[in-house]
């Protein structure tokens, strides 16, 4: 399609990468960027919006699109904002602090819609896709933070399409506690020289809504090294984890950092063969969700919204039609949090959950909140589902990013549960499985998007399928 605003006296030809040409946004990508046409030809600009008119300059030419910087806004949207954040032009954190926050979840409703019916072929007609359920308050929202290593011992989030870390002051979607802690541990590396610390490539953050936290330390292996205890010994004693012990006993131990609530109470490192191994602290890292207490290991999944996650589980709670007499199958369960909701109210639950932590925390978990209608089984979900003995008459499944193995949609079809409940956070392929599901005989009655990651073009969505 070709803009209706075509090229204006400065631009160059086409194919000229430098070329300056005026651009209509037409529409938001997955990616967040303006989409327009020049010249038949798709082009992709960050920072522009839909409606908006800008002078954009080509950066990147392939034969079917190509990209460009906004250099100035000929004509403004009237859903344009300015973004609070001072790095949100290089940090690749966020997408969209440009655009009015209803706006965001308006597109990331549309997203979804756009995903099942041009990727799924699902025909929307019967389908209700309920509008994004997004946050009143839509900053500090997230739990966790992993933050690279860069130069002079900064930390930061990606710039996009890159792997240079923005330094911030104050990242507005994560707490002021978890802020001075980033600040605490920059200040540390800085000051020993980030050079001390040679493989220490990330740091993760989480907290807990009792304001408590845990560090996890990300180090490359030591190449030189062949031998794998000795590679071991030479993370935890060369690889600056004994001095982040020093750091995490002195200035972050729990309680000690002033105004961060309980403080950071573990500091964990990962050794080379991927163990975590605790270097400070000691006790359980603990989160309430639904009314339940769950343990968290540190390389366990959690959902990094607490706030929408309780909007989240409580649309697969209304929508699954549990009784004592069902038996419910929950796919890729992490920490069983979705679980031990839908035990209380089921026959049975069957978990399945490949990370070894994480089945290890459920199984915990279970026991701490006395639920003995559960059982969980470890492995992947298409080599294990065998196991599960019981007939699900529902199956609920949140897979990761990459969706379903065929081999699981392809059992589900053979076993026929009266209700699926799928929830994912990839528009793309939950399109691409809710076709599979529906080319075997599901429908798919409703959808809803929830705004897990406010700012970013990421969309959580439930989606709920009966035969
Ligand atoms: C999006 S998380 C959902 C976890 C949980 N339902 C929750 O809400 O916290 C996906 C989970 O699937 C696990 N996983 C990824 N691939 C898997 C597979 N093939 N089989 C089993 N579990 C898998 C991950 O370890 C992760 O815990």
């Amino acid at each position: 399609m070709k803009s209706k605003y075509p090229v204006k006296g400065k631009t160059s030809a086409v194919g000229v990468i430098n070329s300056v040409i005026d651009l209509e946004g037409l529409r938001l990508s997955s990616e967040g960027m303006a989409v327009g046409y020049h010249e038949g030809k798709a082009t992709f600009v960050p920072g522009l919006l839909p409606g908006e008119i800008g002078q954009v300059q080509i950066v990147e030419e392939k034969k079917n699109w190509q990209r460009g910087k906004l250099l100035k806004i000929l004509k403004a949207s009237g859903d344009r904002v300015d973004p609070p954040c001072t790095v949100f032009s290089v940090c690749g954190g966020c997408q969209l602090q440009h655009l009015k926050y209803e706006q965001t979840l308006v597109w990331k409703k549309q997203w979804v819609a756009d995903a099942l019916s041009r990727i799924g072929k699902i025909q929307l007609d019967s389908v209700t896709i309920h509008p994004t359920i997004g946050m009143d308050h839509p900053w500090r929202y997230r739990n966790k933070a992993r933050l690279h290593c860069g130069e002079q011992g900064i930390l930061g989030y990606y710039q996009e399409k890159s792997k240079a870390p923005v330094p911030f002051d104050d990242c507005l979607l994560i707490s002021e506690g978890m802020n001075h802690w980033v600040r605490e541990a920059e200040g540390f590396l800085s000051e020993e020289g980030k050079n001390s610390f040679p493989r220490l490539t990330s740091i993760t953050f989480r907290e807990n809504s009792q304001g408590e936290g845990m560090m996890i330390l990300d180090s490359l292996p030591d190449a030189s090294l062949q031998d794998t205890d000795q590679q071991d010994t030479s993370l935890r004693d060369a690889q600056s984890l004994g001095a982040w012990a020093r750091l995490g006993k002195e200035d972050i131990g729990s309680g000690s950092i002033e105004g961060t609530g309980s403080g950071i109470s573990s500091v964990w490192g990962i050794t080379l063969s991927g163990e975590p191994e605790r270097i400070v602290g000691e006790g359980d890292f603990t989160e309430n969700v639904l009314r339940a207490e769950f343990k968290i290991s540190p390389l366990a999944f959690l959902q990094v919204n607490p706030a929408q996650t309780r909007r989240l589980y409580n649309t697969v709670l209304d929508w699954a039609e549990l009784s004592k007499e069902k038996v419910v199958w929950d796919l890729y369960c992490g920490i069983g949090t979705i679980t031990l909701a839908l035990a209380a109210k089921a026959q049975k639950v069957w978990g399945i959950e490949e990370n070894p932590y994480a089945v290890a925390d459920a199984k915990e978990n279970a026991k701490r909140n006395q639920i003995d209608n559960v059982e969980f089984i470890p492995g992947k979900v298409e080599d294990t589902f065998r196991q599960i003995t019981d007939h699900p008459d529902i199956v609920v499944l949140d897979p990761p990013r990459a969706g379903a193995h065929k081999r699981v949609l392809e059992r589900l079809l053979e076993l026929k549960p009266d209700q699926i409940i799928y929830v994912s956070c990839d528009p793309g392929t939950l399109a691409r499985d809710l076709g599979i599901l529906q080319s075997g005989g599901y429908r798919v009655v409703e959808v809803q998007p929830v705004d897990m990651f406010p700012w970013s073009v990421h969309v959580e969505t439930v989606c709920l399928l009966s035969r």
